[in-house]
């Protein structure tokens, strides 16, 4: 998909195509598609990027708060959204033992409490060896950095997300 397609969406179309690369926050893409005509791929993450910088604490935990735990009920139930589970299996997230999927929900769980806001990662990046390790590593941080590192995740899993949407030919428009 190529820019002029995407500066020539209308509303409706925008947000259907780029609703969730936030995860469940489509407001951000409805917000993002009145900053058009975008120069290219890396200027429409930079708007939905700046939008996300731009809201105030509790619109930043609340972005996290839309993001189902890794190997969590959602994805026991079958309720995540087509990416969530694409993401989270190619983690091996989805063929986890009793045991490993008992210890991170627990984690899961421990970070939510101490943190407000579920722990989100760019499954894609990781595996399910390094999950339990990163958020046992990050349960220590001190909340404001925490924030900071929860959102950029939010970004790499928008990146590349968006990645998969426009494909390599989203080459700046001349
Ligand atoms: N809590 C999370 O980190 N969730 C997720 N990370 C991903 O990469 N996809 C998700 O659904």
């Amino acid at each position: 998909m190529d820019m002029e397609k995407v500066n020539s969406m209308g509303f409706s179309e925008f947000v259907d195509v780029f609703g969730n690369v936030i995860e469940k926050c489509p407001l951000v893409a409805a917000a993002v598609w009145s900053q058009r005509p975008f120069s290219g791929s890396e200027d429409l993450e930079k708007h939905f990027f700046d939008f996300i910088d731009a809201l105030p604490r509790s619109g930043q935990e609340g972005i996290l708060r839309c993001h189902p735990d890794l190997a969590g009920r959602d994805l026991q139930q079958g309720t995540l959204t087509a990416e969530s589970l694409r993401e989270q299996s190619q983690a091996g997230l989805t063929s986890l033992d009793a045991d490993d999927r008992l210890r991170l929900q627990k984690l899961n769980a421990q970070y939510r409490e101490r943190f407000g806001f579920p722990f989100v990662l760019a499954a894609r990046l990781s595996d399910r060896a390094e999950v339990p390790q990163e958020l046992a590593r990050r349960l220590r941080c001190q909340p404001e950095s925490e924030l900071r590192t929860a959102l950029g995740e939010v970004k790499k899993i928008c990146h590349l997300r968006m990645a998969d949407l426009l494909g390599a030919d989203a080459a700046r428009v001349e």
